[in-house]
């Protein structure tokens, strides 16, 4: 019997401009603590690796103040990592270090915007929830439409289809609903655009117990500022890591953005 590899994921040490990362839907804090986010970050990265995860660091980028949010700079499905094209002009110089951190790991490497498509096309990582061999793409903040398409066409590639998913209430469409290993779409119903879009959606009573990473098997990763949806997922027999994010989602990032995992599930 052969050993499975270890679940990868790539993650980024925060700037230490970090303060000065962009906000859009919420209002800016003052009192960002670079010390307090490193901690966390450390803390973000052990709860992965305590999962089973190989975690790659991808070389720091000191000038991008939201390079820590990695995984808004790549898209990885199978063995296709498509290097994304960030809808805000300060991250577009994020994707350089992506790029290489993905030739480095093997992986298959496109540009999205090498992609027949007519349009601006932007997105960002965060854009792109995947549900099995579905790709939901929120367009109307960061991504475009033209964005979606690109992808669309790169993962069709690896037998993925896109299905653009309009977005008006979050800055990407993971920051309204992420999905539980069954497929489960859970969201904070005021900040989702369309509840009844999702095939089998789930109600989480705080804003933060939308975002969950599964980590393989029954595990999800989540913030520790929602515990009443850490139950609800734990009733519903999932296990759940929770760990303290604070000072990125005071950045507006959650737990998705911190990283890429190299598997098919967000
Ligand atoms: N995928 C994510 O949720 N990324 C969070 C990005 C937050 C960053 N401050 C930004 O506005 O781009």
């Amino acid at each position: 019997m052969t050993t499975p590899a270890r679940p990868a994921a790539f993650v980024r040490r925060p700037s230490p401009r970090l303060s000065e990362g962009l906000v859009t839907h919420i209002e800016r804090s003052d009192d960002v603590d670079p010390d307090l986010a490193l901690t966390q970050w450390q803390g973000y990265v052990d709860a992965l690796r305590a999962a089973g995860y190989t975690t790659v660091e991808v070389d720091p980028a000191p000038d991008c103040p939201d390079s820590v949010f990695v995984e808004d700079a790549m898209v990885v499905a199978g063995d296709l990592a498509v290097v994304t094209a960030p809808g805000a002009p300060s991250r577009q110089p994020e994707t350089d270090g992506a790029r290489a951190a993905a030739v480095a790991a093997g992986l298959t490497v496109v540009d999205l915007t090498d992609a027949p498509v007519e349009g601006t096309i932007a997105l960002d990582g965060g854009d792109v929830l995947k549900v099995g061999d579905t790709a939901y793409v929120g367009v109307g903040g960061r991504t475009t439409e033209a964005g979606a398409q690109a992808l669309a066409h790169h993962l069709a590639t690896v037998g993925r289809t896109v299905v653009p998913v309009q977005i008006r209430k979050t800055l990407h469409l993971k920051s309204q609903v992420t999905a539980l290993p069954d497929g489960t779409v859970v969201g904070y119903e005021p900040l989702v655009d369309d509840p009844a879009a999702w095939p089998s959606f789930l109600a989480v009573p705080e804003p933060e117990g939308a975002h969950v990473v599964v980590l393989g098997g029954q595990t999800v990763l989540m913030s520790d500022q929602a515990p009443q949806s850490a139950q609800l997922f734990r009733d519903r027999g999932w296990e759940v890591v929770a760990v303290p994010i604070g000072e990125f989602v005071k950045l507006e990032g959650c737990v998705t953005c911190l990283s890429v995992r190299l598997h098919d599930t967000d």
